[in-house]
């Protein structure tokens, strides 16, 4: 099944970036249920890979947690609201991390348990990283959620990589560089590195 739900380890660890090399890998659509700041993740994907992409259902103007940006928006999102589309292949991102709050009771957690795709879980190569991947995988597994594995951005960095595939028990799926370029040409080009999954 050529289906994922792309979370991180936080906010701004590159799950667009990564969503849209799924994209292109997989020939899939892209959905971002909730979107909050002024930037577009659907329009860097749109622009990355020309993917088809279902519109996000929220998307608050005020660069912070959902839970807040709702409030100050004047509303609340609702997890029944959250509907998935049939397409398939398809890459839904989310907003931040796994603990981000959506509404006053429920998670990012609970958006994933409620959509009940396999996760792939994207994670900075920089120092810090093994305690909150392995924090995050924790999280995930503590819902049963099924987990694709670990997307690493960044510049190889063994000592964390073997750490995550060994405490963690998860397959790095791939590692995407640090492109001094982001363009589809460039992104295009490393996806046809890409095998096995
Ligand atoms: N492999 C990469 N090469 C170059 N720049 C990257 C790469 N991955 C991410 N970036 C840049 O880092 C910033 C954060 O990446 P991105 O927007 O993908 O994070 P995110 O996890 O999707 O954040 P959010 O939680 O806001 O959705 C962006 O400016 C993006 O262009
Ligand atoms: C605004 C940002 N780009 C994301 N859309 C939302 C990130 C929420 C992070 C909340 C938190 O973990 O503190
Ligand atoms: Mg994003």
């Amino acid at each position: 099944m050529k289906k994922a739900f792309v979370t991180g380890t936080g906010t701004g660890v590159g799950k667009t970036i990564v969503s849209a090399a799924l994209c292109l890998h997989w020939k899939a659509s892209y959905f971002k249920p909730i979107q909050t700041g002024l930037d577009s993740d659907t329009e860097t994907v749109q622009r990355l890979t020309g993917a088809p992409a279902v519109p996000p259902r929220h998307h608050f103007p005020e660069p912070v947690s959902p839970h807040a940006a709702a409030k100050l928006a004047g509303a609340e999102i609702q997890l029944s609201d959250l509907q998935l589309p049939e397409t398939n292949p398809l890459v839904v991102e989310g907003a931040g991390g796994v603990m981000v709050p959506i509404n006053g009771q429920h998670l990012m957690l609970d958006v994933m348990a409620h959509f009940g795709l396999p996760v792939v879980v994207v994670a900075s190569t920089q120092l810090g990283t093994i305690n909150h991947t392995l924090l995050t995988l924790q999280a995930l597994r503590h819902r049963n959620l099924q987990i694709l594995g670990v997307v690493q951005v960044g510049e190889a960095e063994p000592t964390g990589t073997q750490a995550i595939e060994h405490y963690g028990s998860v397959p790095i799926l791939f590692r995407l560089p640090l492109f001094s370029e982001l363009t589809p040409a460039s992104l295009t080009a490393f996806v046809e590195t890409l095998h096995g999954f």
